[in-house]
């Protein structure tokens, strides 16, 4: 593990030292993969950093690494899906810490399977853990941004939407949910000063794969021309972009990092049926 957090403290990025100096960032999901590459980059680049998922113990080998490098990082760990552990999440943050001016969610997941096998329980639990989660913390950054009269930044990291992904219809179904909502608020949330942006990563090497079966896993190559997962890392540097002063003109927009894989790229979640076999 420390390895792999001075690989995400030592790689490098597009971005000046001191970008975010004096900044607060809230990153959902901080504690492993995507999220915790973007946690990492924000406190390298100067923000007090906060991050939260479900398991303190993740939240804490984080903290722990960033603190010794002398960044400013906490962990608090929340249930996304639950409406009022997200109330009480943001006011221990501004209590303890301050207020965020900038939100990653990177806080999700789904299982595979075949859409037609989908239980009533596993559609609720995906769609609750993607859209739900998403939208009850958006929200809240943007109620306290509104009434405190101050601005931010959103970015929530969701999946590729153009060509659908067989094998994970309930996450497709929820994360075209959270487009819809953040193209709509986008508009209504910009006279406050809020930009809301999407970052849609193709397949990334991250622990969340784990759940994979074999057969999916190795036909993972030819996801995307490169024919390579991409790296927590290159997902980050477009969630620190999007949050930057440099994206400051840009809200509504969803930024595909997916190596060409939505241009040409096969990925079957949950494997490949026999009927796409080539004979
Ligand atoms: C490029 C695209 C690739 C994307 C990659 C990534 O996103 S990587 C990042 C990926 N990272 C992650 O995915 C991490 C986060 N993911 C998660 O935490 C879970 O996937 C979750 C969203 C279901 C959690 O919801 P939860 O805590 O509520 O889970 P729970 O355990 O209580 O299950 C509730 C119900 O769901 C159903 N069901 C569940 N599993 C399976 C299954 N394998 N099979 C079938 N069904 C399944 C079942 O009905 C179950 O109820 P039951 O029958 O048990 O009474
Ligand atoms: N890796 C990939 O190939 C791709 C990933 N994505 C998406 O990017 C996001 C990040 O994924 P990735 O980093 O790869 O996977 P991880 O599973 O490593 O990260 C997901 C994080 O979210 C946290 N989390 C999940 N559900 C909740 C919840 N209800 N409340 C609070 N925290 C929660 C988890 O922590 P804990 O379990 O401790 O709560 C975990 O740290 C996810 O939305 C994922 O679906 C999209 C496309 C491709």
């Amino acid at each position: 593990m420390s390895e792999l957090l001075e690989s995400l403290w030592q790689h490098d990025t597009a971005f000046r030292s001191d970008l975010f100096a004096g900044k607060v960032a809230l990153v959902c999901g901080g504690g492993s993969g995507i999220g915790r590459a973007t946690a990492v980059l924000f406190a390298r680049l100067g923000a007090t950093v906060v991050i939260t998922g479900r398991t303190q113990e993740k939240l804490d080998a984080v903290v722990d690494f960033a603190v010794k490098k002398g960044a400013r990082m906490h962990g608090f760990a929340a249930q996304l899906r639950e409406h009022e552990q997200v109330v009480t999440l943001f006011e221990k943050i501004e209590a303890e810490v301050g207020v965020p001016d900038l939100l990653v969610n990177s806080a999700g997941g789904q299982f595979p399977q075949d859409a037609i096998d989908l239980s009533p329980k596993g559609w609720n639990a995906v769609i609750t853990n993607n859209l739900n989660n998403t939208w009850f913390v958006m929200q809240r950054a943007a109620q306290r941004w509104r009434d405190l009269k101050r601005g931010g930044s959103i970015v929530n990291v969701i999946v590729v939407l153009e060509r659908g992904m067989p094998g994970v219809a309930h996450t497709q179904a929820a994360r075209a949910g959270i487009v819809g909502a953040m193209r709509t608020v986008a508009v209504e949330w910009a006279p406050l000063g809020i930009r809301v942006n999407c970052v849609a990563p193709g397949l990334t090497a991250s622990e969340g794969l784990d759940v994979y079966p074999p057969e999916a896993v190795a036909e993972f190559p030819l996801a995307n021309p490169f024919k390579r997962p991409g790296t927590p890392m290159e997902i980050a540097e477009s969630c620190v972009f999007l949050s930057a002063p440099a994206a400051s003109f840009i809200t509504g927009e969803t930024l595909t990092v997916d190596g060409g894989g939505k241009l040409w790229g096969e990925l079957w979640l949950a494997g490949r049926p026999e009927w796409y076999r080539t004979p």
